[in-house]
């Protein structure tokens, strides 16, 4: 115990009781220990645990609130997620203290217990062949961009959670850097102990901002030099993977912020063995911190996208549940000033450890897996990702034999030109569109009407149709109309292959856009969307040689040269066509492979592309054009060339 604290002293009383009966093995009440990036204190927060059902049962009743949220809770948006009864509790604050960050460390017990029997759940070789079948049978398929599959360490100790938690805690402050938090919670028959790098959502004063964190540079043992993050930041799977999860990110958004998001960075985020690359998103809501998180629930960065379907494809893939893993840690705080007067910040639960009261230690990690992902690369990064705990915990080594820290950063590596050029030129090739405001132009009342086909890229261009002036909605697929009276309707993306008739979403789709071109009236279709329309058109599907999830081409949109993001791994083929066999539309294709970029008719346009996309510095334009062209009254862009 410290020497400069006393059970007296009122700055750190609340934290040496806790402390202390932790140690003699006495009852401890319910406890949180906060640390956040930045802050030269620590909160210490004890209060009463209450479990609730839902987000919207969280008790905002004035007093300030720390809710584990697990990861089934996603299943409130209707995705899929294992129910394995993890509760969705509540901490109650009714005490609290903050404690300077040094004295914390000085309090905490000093002798961390030791973790043994290390295993894990998934081996390194059974992971790698999870890895190859999520490219093969996943993306392989049409079925997303990206996806988070998780394995998990696992071990035991003999001592209390409270008092390992503590201890735990006070390693990772010492240890670990750059985590966003840093935390420990103890309740009855559930504790945690975490250094996150992540946020998912806060929402301070109506402000949301949530940071997109992927891309991880795992520094050698021996040490990592400016060279080889340079050689990092080069690397294009690791840039895809980044700027895919923002798309994902600003999806959700788009569907909490009337104004959108904008982007900021990309930074560095460097943490103890690793250094990930970010950005930053914000914009501003009404909406109640608790359906802020209910609408953002969970980050495709622990995940995937598109983001519901990434979460059938992890409960194919994971053998058990996800218990707290790639859920959130929330922090309501009372704020007079705020949408229902509280503020949120809400930590993704990664890089934790979870303890029960039979001693048991259970280490979850993921890695996003992307179309060129290396199996064994994959494998590397988890190890790499769990062992700044794990070294926390006592379960591995912290240093060399030498007493050298393993896996360190060379000083200065981050401030390297070469580093900070290779990020900035990041953003050269990226839509201006979500880094700018994005006020709404002129209001033109028209009214478009859009259908979301299970991928929430439809929030993005229902904002952009906004700006354009347009009053946008969106709608599930089994929701809309077959005759919609909106002067638009835009059919949008979705996973799956779009052969695939035998899906009632496919299916259900394909009717609707036959339904719409029979009353030939403004349409545009998207992605998914285009794929049906083009086979109506009949036109062939297949699948592309190599996925194009997550990559921006530039192509030739009806003589105008576009840089538009695209996610699909199946495409329409038209050899040496200029006009579709049925329905007569124009084609624009690759020229050298025959695949359709986009169709346009009277009153009709589709793109294979995403224009809402970040990749699409020319989309909003290329949006505004294809949309002009379906709204004109007489046949503008086709007049039967
Ligand atoms: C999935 C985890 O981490 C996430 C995945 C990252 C990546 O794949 O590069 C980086 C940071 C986190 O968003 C994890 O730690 O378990
Ligand atoms: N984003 C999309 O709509 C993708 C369409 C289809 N699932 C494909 O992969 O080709």
């Amino acid at each position: 115990m410290s020497e400069g604290t006393t059970p007296e002293d009122p700055m750190t009383r609340l934290l040496h009781r806790l402390v202390t009966d932790a140690a003699r093995d006495r009852p401890v009440p319910a406890f949180a220990l906060l640390h956040r990036e930045t802050d030269a204190h620590l909160d210490v927060l004890v209060g009463d645990v209450v479990d609730v059902d839902r987000l919207a049962d969280i008790p905002l009743d004035g007093e300030e609130v720390l809710a584990l949220v697990p990861f089934r809770q996603l299943r409130e948006r209707g995705f899929t997620a294992r129910d394995d009864g993890a509760p969705l509790r509540c901490l109650v604050v009714r005490e609290r203290e903050r404690v300077p960050v040094d004295l914390a460390v000085a309090l905490l017990p000093a002798t961390p217990p030791a973790v043994a029997d290390l295993a894990v759940d998934v081996a390194d070789d059974a992971y790698a062949e999870v890895v190859r079948r999520v490219i093969d049978d996943e993306i392989g398929r049409g079925e997303g961009a990206n996806f988070v599959i998780r394995r998990e360490f696992t071990g035991s100790t003999a001592a209390t959670p409270a008092h390992a938690v503590l201890a735990w805690m006070r390693e990772l402050l010492e240890h670990e850097h750059g985590a966003y938090w840093t935390f420990a919670v103890h309740t009855p028959g559930l504790s945690a102990v975490g250094a996150t790098p992540e946020r998912h959502v806060s929402s301070i004063g109506g402000v949301v901002a949530m940071n997109p964190i992927s891309g991880t540079f795992r520094h050698a043992a021996g040490g990592a030099s400016a060279d080889d993050l340079v050689a990092f930041l080069g690397d294009v799977k690791e840039r895809e993977e980044l700027v895919m999860v923002v798309d994902e990110e600003l999806k959700m958004m788009s569907a909490v912020c009337p104004d959108g998001g904008r982007m900021r960075g990309p930074f560095l985020k460097r943490m103890s063995r690793l250094t990930h690359t970010e950005y930053l998103l914000e914009g501003t809501t009404g909406l109640d911190p608790r359906e802020v998180l209910r609408r953002t629930m969970f980050a495709p960065t622990v995940t995937g996208s598109p983001m519901g379907n990434a979460c059938t494809v992890i409960a194919r893939h994971e053998p058990t549940g996800r218990g707290y893993y790639a859920g959130v840690l929330a922090r309501f705080t009372p704020a007079p000033a705020s949408p229902s007067g509280y503020d949120l910040d809400a930590p993704i639960l990664i890089r934790t450890a979870y303890l029960d009261d039979a001693g048991r230690v259970r280490v979850p990690v993921g890695a996003t897996l992307v179309r060129h992902s290396d199996p064994a690369g994959e494998v590397a990064e988890t190890h790499a990702k769990a062992a700044g705990v794990l070294g926390a915990i006592g379960a591995i080594p912290r240093s060399d034999a030498s007493g050298t820290p393993i896996g360190a950063l060379a000083a200065g590596a981050t401030d390297d030109p070469r580093a900070t050029a290779l990020l900035a030129d990041r953003n050269r090739t990226l839509a201006a569109f979500w880094s700018t405001p994005q006020r709404a132009r002129q209001p033109r009342e028209v009214s478009a009407l859009v259908i979301d086909a299970g991928d929430d890229f439809t929030t993005m261009l229902a904002h952009q149709l906004r700006h354009l002036g347009l009053d946008a909605r969106v709608v599930p697929w089994h929701e809309a109309p077959v005759v919609a009276s909106d002067e638009l309707v835009v059919f949008g993306p979705g996973p799956g292959d779009p052969r695939n008739s035998t899906d009632p979403r496919i299916a259900r789709l394909r009717e609707l856009v036959a339904a719409r071109l029979e009353q030939r009236r403004p349409m545009l279709a998207v992605c998914l969307s285009h794929q049906l329309l083009a086979h109506l058109a009949g036109l062939p599907l297949e699948p592309l040689p190599a996925p194009r999830q997550g990559l921006q081409l530039h192509v030739d949109v009806f003589g105008e040269p576009a840089a538009v993001g695209f996610y699909n791994t199946f495409t329409a083929v038209a050899p040496d066509r200029s006009i579709t066999p049925e329905l007569g539309l124009e084609v624009a294709a690759d020229p050298s492979t025959g695949a359709i970029i986009a169709l346009r008719g009277a009153s009709v346009a589709s793109i294979q592309g995403h224009l809402e996309s970040v990749l699409s510095p020319d989309g909003l334009a290329l949006l505004e054009r294809l949309v002009e062209g379906v709204l004109a009254p007489a046949p503008l862009v086709w007049s039967g060339r």
